[in-house]
């Protein structure tokens, strides 16, 4: 066992070197991307020559077109291509930064160069899967992404490691392969689904409570109801449960005031990124506006609450190590690790700010979803009653989750028609052919994801939520790339996947899913979200419809 001398050191700075614990191997952990079998697949005939078609020798191989060829969306110093942005999205730019480089798409083709404001190089979109598939083909074992300046520039003013989320080469590589095996293998990040079903049971309480105090028509299903904050509550709940360990009191009546203020900060920071990403950088290092003010200082807000939840739990950890098996910070802790306590602190901060937001919103999509599409909603609740039973006090365990086929198809397609990550981004690793153009290593690329899973030429009816089109085995493999792709995909994924099928094997067993409309619109600050609340309508389930089908 970890020695409660090592963990009080750990938390109180020193630098953790070799954390041996009697019955435990010291192996450096692997980084794998077996995620699914497609996926597998995918990966390996990536790499694998003798996979690919045969080759006719007597046919010589199309000449690859000029960089300096691809088509190039208008640009101006200093501002870059944002006078075209604005021209294609005139309402609220800065905010339809996606759905702007959806229409750049269209209007000069599926693979175009930019200028953005806050970048100084031209920057290379592409929005087709085969360009995709080339472009991640091409970037390398260690991948790099565009980190968010603000980001770098405050931890590097904070002394604290850029983190798993931004830092790029050897240091994301060591990083990464500390948390790797914690928690992204399906096995082990199943193994935190028992941790996170009190909150979920009561997070069941808590909406049926809203429903009663919002009165007859909300609780009859007639009446839009609110479920940002629960949600979001309700996210945050399960991850600090399994990151750190910890119940959190997010959704107790008197919620822990840490608990809004952590959620209050997340959201502060999500909706000022983009429009300070926008502005000059003399103009946001010197926090000369609200927005940039608003932006360092929820920044600042997370990594100190963030920073007392950890310190409380290696304090709990010291005292009592045969809690390291419940959560992930423990789990990491047991391995050889040279991680830092400053490691530990950012890494636990970016998983934090990277669960919370994301798996609460695209929630409350597949929640939209499943009430407009009352066929699905009824399928899916009936294979949660086959596999789990009917009774909304079953408790769901690791041995279930293999069992769904249905819901992971509606989760599938849920993200696949909302990327709540509608763009992501490489640095290609070498010199590579994208398009039929020659691109050089090193050139930074947009993947223009959202564009793509929504694109008819790889899915038909793309609008359509129709989770049974998963079962097709010809789907592109890189046509629906929710949680990104090979060694940088995100960590967090089979977490988040486990987290919502929680979420939902509860809620479908306590309510109806009454139908609402679609939102509205969409606004994009480093993650896509509505504009407005989500629509969305619930009604207990009542003793008789618990028993089978219900319609609405
Ligand atoms: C529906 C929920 C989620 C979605 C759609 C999502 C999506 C993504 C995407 C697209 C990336 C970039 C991957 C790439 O570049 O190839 C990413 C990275 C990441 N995600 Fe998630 N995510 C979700 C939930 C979570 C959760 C619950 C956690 C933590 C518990 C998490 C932690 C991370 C981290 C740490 C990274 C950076 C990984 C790296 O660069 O090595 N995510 N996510």
């Amino acid at each position: 066992m970890m020695s409660a001398r090592l963990l009080s050191t750990i938390s109180r700075g020193a630098r953790i070197t070799v954390a041996r614990m009697s019955g435990v191997r010291s192996t450096r952990v692997a980084i794998r991307t077996k995620a699914t079998a497609d996926e597998t697949i995918t990966a390996s005939a990536c790499a694998d020559p003798s996979m690919a078609a045969p080759v006719d020798p007597t046919m010589t191989a199309p000449v690859p077109k000029s960089f300096v060829v691809i088509p190039r969306a208008p640009s101006h110093p200093v501002i870059g291509s944002l006078v075209e942005f604005i021209r294609l999205e005139p309402k609220n730019t800065g905010q339809k930064i996606n759905s702007a480089m959806k229409k750049l798409a269209a209007k000069y083709g599926p693979i175009v160069r930019v200028s953005l404001p806050s970048l100084p190089t031209e920057v290379v979109l592409v929005a087709d899967a085969d360009m995709v598939a080339e472009v991640l083909r091409a970037e390398g074992p260690i991948p790099r992404r565009r980190n968010t300046p603000t980001w770098e520039y405050y931890r590097k003013e904070k002394n604290v490691p850029l983190g798993l989320v931004f830092e790029n080469g050897d240091d994301w590589k060591r990083l990464r392969s500390a948390v790797q095996t914690p928690i992204f293998p399906p096995k082990n990040a199943h193994t935190y689904c028992p941790a996170i079903g009190p909150a979920t049971a009561q997070v069941m309480n808590v909406i049926e409570d809203g429903l009663r105090c919002a009165g007859p028509r909300a609780l009859a299903g007639e009446e839009l109801f609110a479920m940002e904050e629960i949600t979001m509550r309700w996210s945050l709940e399960a991850v600090t449960t399994i990151i750190l360990g910890q119940r959190l009191g997010a959704l107790d009546v008197e919620p822990n005031p840490l608990a809004l203020e952590m959620i209050r900060a997340v959201y502060a920071q999500v909706v000022t990124t983009g429009p300070v990403l926008l502005m000059p950088e003399f103009v946001w290092r010197n926090r000369l506006t609200s927005a940039a003010r608003e932006h360092f200082d929820a920044m600042q807000r997370i990594m100190d609450l963030t920073n007392k939840l950890m310190d409380t739990t290696l304090d709990e950890l010291a005292r009592d190590p045969a809690k390291l098996q419940g959560s992930f910070l423990g789990q990491v802790l047991q391995r050889d690790t040279t991680l830092t306590r400053r490691d530990l602190l950012s890494t636990a901060v970016d998983l934090m700010l990277a669960g919370i937001d994301t798996t609460a919103r695209t929630l409350l999509n597949t929640m939209n979803l499943l009430g407009r599409y009352p066929d699905v909603q009824t399928k899916l609740r009936n294979e949660i009653y086959a596999i789990v039973g009917t009774d909304p006090n079953a408790q769901l365990d690791a041995s279930h989750l293999a069992k769904f086929k249905y819901l992971k198809n509606v989760l599938k397609e849920a993200t696949r028609m909302f990327l709540v990550v509608p763009i992501n981004t490489r640095f290609l690793a070498r010199d590579a052919i994208v398009g039929g153009y020659a691109i050089p290593q090193g050139t930074q690329m947009l993947l223009a994801t959202e564009a793509v899973a929504h694109s008819p030429k790889y899915f038909v009816d793309p609008e359509t939520f129709n989770p049974d089109r998963w079962d097709a085995k010809d789907i592109h493999p890189f046509a629906a790339l929710p949680f990104g792709f090979g060694p940088r995909m995100c960590v967090g994924r089979r977490v988040s996947e486990m987290e919502m099928t929680a979420f939902l094997v509860h809620l479908l067993r306590r309510f109806e899913i009454m139908p609402a409309p679609a939102p509205e619109d969409f606004i994009y600050n480093v993650l896509l979200s509505t504009a407005g609340p989500m629509p969305l309508k619930f009604r207990p389930l009542d003793a008789k419809s618990a028993k089978g089908t219900t319609t609405s």
